[in-house]
């Protein structure tokens, strides 16, 4: 399957239905405005940071259950993210050391890949939306979320600039699949047809590259 892989507004919804029809496949969502226990974290991350992770990992693996019979279906976003968002909240002093180890070997072991297993659980292919920190802002504001707007929160900006600097580093590092990266500053996916016909294009060629298509 292919994984969408990027910061908080950085468009991989979009970029999710836009290549599941390119490629006439089945998109997967992470239901975000269902999710009860997003809110209760922003509103005491301490808290709920632990079980909120434990949510996620638990959705995600069913995403990658339910998405193997096509190797072309997308995923909006990948699971080996929230290592990366744990990572940051557990140096924020907002998860202990114990639930950092647990959560690293439960996604380990979760993640493992079998001999006897038919498809492989990690992707065939991350595709990252790299977005500059004033678009992150930018879209964060647009959307709307209530809980997710610095306005109501002024702690958040400095969430977010750790997030999104750490996603650099995170990408570079990545080696559980092939990778590419989409400058989505660049390529305004969303509101440019000619934009997102480029970025179809590029997706194209990886994977022909790959021999997924
Ligand atoms: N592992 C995690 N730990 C903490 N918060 C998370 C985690 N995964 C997602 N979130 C939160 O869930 C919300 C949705 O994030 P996500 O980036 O997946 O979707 P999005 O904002 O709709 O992105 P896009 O616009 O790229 O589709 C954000 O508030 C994000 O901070």
């Amino acid at each position: 399957m292919i994984a969408l892989a990027g910061t908080i507004g950085a468009g991989k919804t979009s970029l999710t239905q836009l290549l599941a029809d390119h490629l006439n496949s089945k998109a997967f969502y992470e239901s975000v405005d269902d999710n009860k226990i997003l809110p209760l974290f922003y509103k005491n991350p301490k808290k709920y940071g632990f079980l909120l992770q434990i949510y996620f990992l638990n959705k995600r693996i069913d995403e990658i259950k339910d998405s193997y019979d096509n190797d072309l279906n997308v995923l909006d976003r990948s699971i080996f993210e929230d290592a990366l968002l744990f990572k940051l909240n557990a140096d924020m002093g907002r998860a202990t050391q114990t639930e950092s180890d647990i959560y690293s070997s439960l996604l380990a072991n979760m993640m493992e890949e079998l001999p006897e297993q038919p498809h492989q659980k990690a992707p065939d292919l991350l595709i990252t939306i790299q977005v500059s920190f004033e678009t992150m802002l930018k879209r964060i504001e647009k959307r709307g979320r209530s809980y997710e707007q610095i306005a109501n929160d002024p702690s958040l900006y400095s969430y977010y600039q750790n997030l999104n600097n750490r996603y650099r580093d995170w990408y570079a590092q990545y080696d559980e699949s092939p990778k590419m990266l989409i400058d989505g500053d660049k390529y305004d996916f969303v509101e440019d047809p000619t934009a997102a016909q480029e970025v179809l294009k590029m997706v194209d060629r990886k994977l022909a590259e790959l021999n997924l298509k």
